[in-house]
């Protein structure tokens, strides 16, 4: 927007990358020979915004750098089209997102706008409401600077930059992102926004020290913060957790523009986004999450829930974040094997969809299975991990964004789960969820060869990648306990066993009613050897 400091931001941002600096306007003055409203003067805007689109096409091919557009220029089709092009190819389309007072203050004292001409206020305002929509789409950085100094400003666009960002959308759903990177938690009071004064935080207690960052952040942001500790794990995710948080939220006089975050491993998200989607029917609520596992899975999505003791995630809602800040700095605490489970989930997206990510699996495997989180950070394995990590959210919110509410394409994020929840349910959960889910995969694998989908190279790739990365895939159980529960898995219907099964790698399909002769004999298969 007109005022949001694009040239100076701009200006700042290529001298901190130590890039060249380029300003549209300067440009098209140059390239017209005359000053911008001495352009509109005598040809109007449209003649004006035709030289514009030109002048931008050209620079996004040619030049390297630092480019600075004018307000109204990705208002013109062929402007968006070619931005999307430039985002597509892994350029950065930096939204600058300035409070509007700040911005309507620079713009009136500035002069020179024609777009401002009469009374100035009134039409940034009226720009405002037709542009910031559009600024929002063609943008894949989007950077609130309110309060801050164009330095200020340019670190914090530097800063996002270099941060992987996921756009979640589709019917049904407030659009968000998951943003992925080293201290993207930083972000958490501009994605809660100005609504909520009260915030509970919600969390679990060994990632203390990632909590505290996080008030410190939202205190100093203003909110009124009150933590809730809840128990660990699967033991947090549990009706009576559930009911004595809403009786805090109670006590504490929590309403409906109040807001939660949740903070930690997938349970504690579960937990939290279901005590948001229940909360005076849902409030707003922003997931941090701190485990390999929430950050590729659990946190996006919307399904948030509790388990009873007749099934993993009986009682729940679908209620979608306001946001997601993966943050890689938390990954630094992070236990070997809770690292290795997540890479279960990973690997379940590479083989429904992604199969660049199993490459990417297969060619780490041995740095994967070794994380340590005293070397992680600003080690080779990062970057392998947050490309691992984007990848496999963009194949979650691909199922979301299309069946929010799981009438079909969402179960194939079930891959692995239908036999994966009835081992942790039988082993008391001191099988992780994310192990659990290999050994379901494989099964899975085992189902759709004996019905013909798959050949037995496929079975074999799933054995050998998952053991490759330290997951399991056997598991000896009872077999008639484990149909019991498949049962009652939520892809059931009536007295229907549903699976999703593979037809070839990267592709899911439903397996419904399979003869029962097939899915005993895929158990067999899993058991161990010894
Ligand atoms: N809602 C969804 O779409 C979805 C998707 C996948 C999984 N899930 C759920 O997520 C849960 C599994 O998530 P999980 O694997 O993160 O398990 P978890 O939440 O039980 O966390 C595992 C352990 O790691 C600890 N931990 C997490 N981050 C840490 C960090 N940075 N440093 C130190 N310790 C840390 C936790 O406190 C816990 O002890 C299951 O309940 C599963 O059902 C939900
Ligand atoms: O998001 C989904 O949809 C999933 O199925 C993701 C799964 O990895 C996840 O474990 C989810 O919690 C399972 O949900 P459930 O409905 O089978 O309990």
């Amino acid at each position: 927007m007109m005022g949001a400091g694009k040239t100076r931001v701009g200006k700042e941002v290529a001298k901190l990358l130590g890039l060249p600096f380029r300003d549209a306007d300067v440009a098209i003055e140059h390239e017209v020979g005359m000053t911008i409203p001495a352009y509109f003067q005598r040809h109007g805007e449209p003649a004006f915004r035709e030289v514009e689109a030109d002048v931008i096409a050209r620079t996004l091919v040619s030049f390297d750098g630092v480019f600075s557009l004018g307000g109204g220029a990705p208002m013109t089709p062929s402007t968006q089209a070619e931005l999307a092009r430039y985002a597509e190819a892994g350029g950065k389309v930096v939204y600058l997102m300035a409070d509007p007072a700040e911005a309507m203050e620079r713009a009136a004292r500035g002069g020179g706008r024609p777009m401002l001409d009469g009374d100035a206020n009134a039409r940034w305002k009226k720009l405002y409401r037709e542009r910031d929509p559009v600024f929002r789409d063609v943008a894949n950085v989007r950077v609130r600077t309110k309060g801050l100094t164009p330095l200020g400003a340019a670190r914090k666009v530097i800063d996002m930059i270099e941060e992987r960002s996921i756009h979640v959308t589709g019917a049904a759903i407030e659009p968000y992102d998951v943003v992925v990177g080293e201290g993207s938690l930083n972000h958490l009071a501009d994605v809660l926004g100005e609504g909520p004064a009260k915030v509970a935080l919600i969390h679990t207690q060994p990632v203390q020290r990632h909590a505290d960052r996080a008030r410190t952040l939202l205190r100093k942001a203003g909110y009124d913060v009150r933590e809730l500790t809840i128990p660990d794990a699967e033991a947090g995710k549990t009706v009576a957790v559930a009911d004595s948080l809403w009786q805090r939220l109670g006590e504490e006089g929590f309403t409906r523009s109040d807001a939660i975050v949740g903070l930690g491993g997938g349970a504690a998200t579960d937990v939290a986004g279901f005590i948001a989607a229940t909360w005076m029917r849902g409030v707003r609520y922003v997931n941090c999450p701190t485990s390999l596992l929430a950050m590729v899975d659990a946190s996006t999505g919307g399904k948030t829930g509790v388990n009873m003791p007749q099934g993993k995630n009986l009682v729940g809602a679908f209620h979608t974040p306001a946001g997601v800040l993966a943050d890689l700095t938390c990954l630094s605490s992070l236990p070997r094997d809770i690292f290795v489970e997540g890479l279960g989930e990973v690997a379940k997206s590479g083989f429904i969809m992604d199969t660049a990510i199993l490459g990417i699996l297969a060619d780490h495997a041995a740095e994967l299975r070794g994380f340590d989180g005293a070397t992680f950070l600003g080690s080779g394995l990062e970057d392998v991990v947050a490309e691992l990590i984007e990848r496999t959210v963009r194949v979650k919110a691909h199922h979301v964004s299309a069946d929010l509410t799981e009438k079909g394409l969402r179960e194939f994020l079930n891959y692995g789960h239908t036999l994966g929840h009835a081992i942790e349910q039988i082993e008391h959960f001191s099988w992780r969820h994310g192990n659990a889910v290999a050994v379901g995969m494989v099964y899975a694998a085992e189902l759709a060869h004996l019905l013909g989908y798959i050949d037995q190279d496929l079975v074999d790739r799933h054995r050998e990648l998952l053991a490759s990365l330290g997951l399991p895939t056997a598991w000896r159980g009872d077999f008639d306990a484990v149909l019991a529960l498949m049962h009652r898995d939520k892809k059931a219907r009536g007295n229907t066993l549903r699976f999703v099964v593979l037809d070839r790698p990267g592709h899911a399909i439903h397996l419904d009613d399979p003869p029962a002769d097939a899915v005993r004999e895929a158990f067999e298969r899993i058991q161990p050897t010894d």
